[in-house]
């Protein structure tokens, strides 16, 4: 783990030479400083020597102009390179995740993913720049500290010596409690965050249903046990802090009185022992930057592993080595023996199903829900890959073409129309990002969407999404009919496109998809018949597979579960 997080400095490894390396140098001045006091006391002052005086206080001023100037250096650098490392691992991460199937999003929730992209990476970043510098440096510190200080009293610096064994096992029992106190903060955190996405998001069921102190007393669960965690985890480090605290003024004591002893037995020199309990004070300092790494490390290296864990999750589905990029694909579809399940352990939605389409066919699949429709519609641009027997196109295992080229030739219309914040061009252009005006317009004008458009204060500029304006489901439909347009793709997939929208609207937007599906091979799920009487064919999909097939007219003679279903709608 930690080899893998040391792999992420190598792209800033100039900044963090020059970061440690002037760290390094603040160490080597901080420990100049009590021997110059030593010099001071029991050299030059007994021997009066003014001139010497003054030069040795000119040359510790320079040292700590020096020191300053590279303080700035290690506070800033150090926090860039730590920002870096968290800005190319948030890219990683979000690449990621944006390669990941369908299969990954079904089972993992949003919030988790967020907590992942935000508070893990802030711990890590902060861990990058003061980790290895830190502990470097601290240890550094502490052996030099102590070398001076056995070179000036054996005695004296055998007891400060005594101190360290207390002190590791302190380190010791911090890191060990407070690993498992942020192994479970995390936890929780993402747990909060997700119940937040699903109290946002399901807001309007909540209200509806007034069960906002249901969904409270769910929160303040999750929120709770999180303030147990990060409580527990502080009150660990609170019992370390103030040991490590009182164990360096019991030393500071120890040697005030043991120095004392020493200098009235003549063995020690008044600035020698002056410069003991500076060095002490020295010593403070890479303490403290150790117990910060005892809550530092353990909560950089718990948001880490996971970070690590999601980066492992590999996409179920796939381009092979030599997978193919097609282009310009006519539309011949078929299945052949298709089997799939959504979990492994779960009886197959589809069983041995197969069926063709011919380029430019429009087929509707209806049957009652549940029945595999979607299912059978989220196969073709591979969102999942089949289980058994294959799906091809034009007589090519869709397997063997790369996904990105074979979902560029598929075009997806969808009840729920997701927009994107920015303006309404932006988001019609969302078919094709290099789109010119004329094309945006022209698409728009196709999906007869110019009415609505004229009637903005700004037009095609108009900011819609979250933060701008609200639009009908009807109007959100259009601008998903646009974005075909201007994507133009030969295979159009039409899931339920229709259903939720009132007749006059229907109407227009049935124009638009009739237009649309002009000469391409078109897959319509409709729950309401009426609206597919004109399809080559109609597949009546149930759990046992493919039931009928035929023409509307075909299928109302055959007198069958088509007949059946459009006799209960006419009703
Ligand atoms: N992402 C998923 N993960 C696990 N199971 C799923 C998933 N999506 C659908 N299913 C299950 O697969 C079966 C077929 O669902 P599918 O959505 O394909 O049916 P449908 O015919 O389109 O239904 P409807 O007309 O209600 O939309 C259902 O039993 C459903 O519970």
């Amino acid at each position: 783990m930690i080899r893998r997080f040391f792999s992420y400095y190598k792209p800033h490894k100039r900044l963090f030479i020059i970061d440690f390396t002037s760290a390094v140098i603040v160490a080597i001045l901080e420990l100049a400083f009590p021997v110059a006091v030593q010099s001071f006391i029991d050299k030059l002052l007994p021997e009066n020597d003014w001139d010497i005086i003054v030069l040795v206080s000119i040359l510790l001023l320079l040292v700590y102009l020096i020191s300053t100037a590279l303080q700035y250096v290690v506070t800033y650098l150090g926090h860039k390179l730590g920002i870096n490392i968290e800005t190319d691992m948030r890219q990683e991460l979000f690449h990621h995740v944006q390669r990941q199937s369908f299969r990954f999003f079904d089972n993992t929730k949003t919030g988790h993913i967020m907590s992942r992209i935000t508070n893990d990476l802030f711990d890590i970043g902060e861990l990058a720049h003061h980790g290895p510098e830190d502990f470097f440096i601290s240890i550094m510190t502490f052996i030099g500290a102590f070398i001076i200080m056995f070179t000036i009293n054996v005695k004296l610096a055998i007891v400060i010596l005594f101190a360290v064994p207390i002190l590791i096992f302190l380190i010791a029992y911090s890191n060990i409690k407070m690993n498992k106190a942020w192994k479970k903060m995390y936890e929780d955190i993402a747990g909060v965050n997700a119940r937040v996405e699903d109290a946002v998001s399901g807001v309007r069921v909540v209200q509806s249903f007034t069960n906002e102190t249901h969904e409270m007393d769910r929160f303040t669960k999750d929120n709770y046990s999180f303030r147990k965690a990060k409580v527990g985890a502080y009150k660990v480090m609170a019992i370390v802090h103030s040991n490590i605290y009182m164990l360096m003024r019991l030393i500071t004591l120890v040697v005030l009185v043991v120095g004392a002893w020493l200098t009235y037995q003549e063995e020690l020199l008044i600035g020698e022992l002056v410069s003991f309990v500076l060095f002490v004070n020295v010593l403070f300092t890479p303490i403290q930057k150790i117990t910060a790494l005892l809550e530092l490390y353990p909560k950089g290296m718990a948001g880490f592993k996971r970070f690590v864990d999601l980066l492992e999750i590999e996409p179920d589905v796939q381009n092979k080595d030599d997978a193919t990029v097609v282009d310009h694909l006519k539309g011949n579809i078929s299945f052949e023996h298709v089997t799939f399940a959504y979990e492994k352990t779960q009886k197959p939605v589809l069983d041995k199903l197969s069926f063709g389409i011919n380029a430019g066919e429009t087929i509707a699949f209806v049957g009652p829900s549940g029945a595999g429709k979607t299912t059978i519609c989220s196969l073709i641009p591979r969102f999942y890959d089949v289980d058994g027997g294959s799906v091809t196109i034009d007589g090519m295992d869709i397997r063997d073409m790369t996904k990105e080229s074979l979902r560029q030739q598929i075009g997806i219309v969808q009840q729920d129309v997701f927009l994107f914040t920015g303006t309404l061009r932006e988001n019609i252009a969302y078919g094709k990002l290099d789109a010119t005006d004329e094309e945006i317009e022209l698409a728009a004008r196709r999906a007869h969407m110019e009415e609505f458009i004229k009637e903005l204060p700004d037009g095609y500029e108009t900011q819609v999404g979250e933060r701008g304006l609200k639009l009908s489901g009807g109007q959100k439909q259009r601008i998903a009919i646009a974005r075909m347009f201007l994507k133009n793709p030969p295979i159009l997939i039409l899931d339920e496109a229709t259903s939720a929208l009132d007749t006059e609207t229907e109407t227009i937007i049935q124009k638009a998809l009739t237009e649309l599906s002009k000469n391409r091979t078109t897959l319509v799920i409709a729950h309401r018949l009426a609206t597919i009487k004109n399809a080559d064919r109609i597949m009546v999909v149930t759990k046992e597979g493919i039931e009928e097939e035929g023409s509307h007219e075909d299928l109302l003679k055959r007198d069958g579960i088509f007949a059946h279903l459009h006799r209960v709608q006419m009703r």
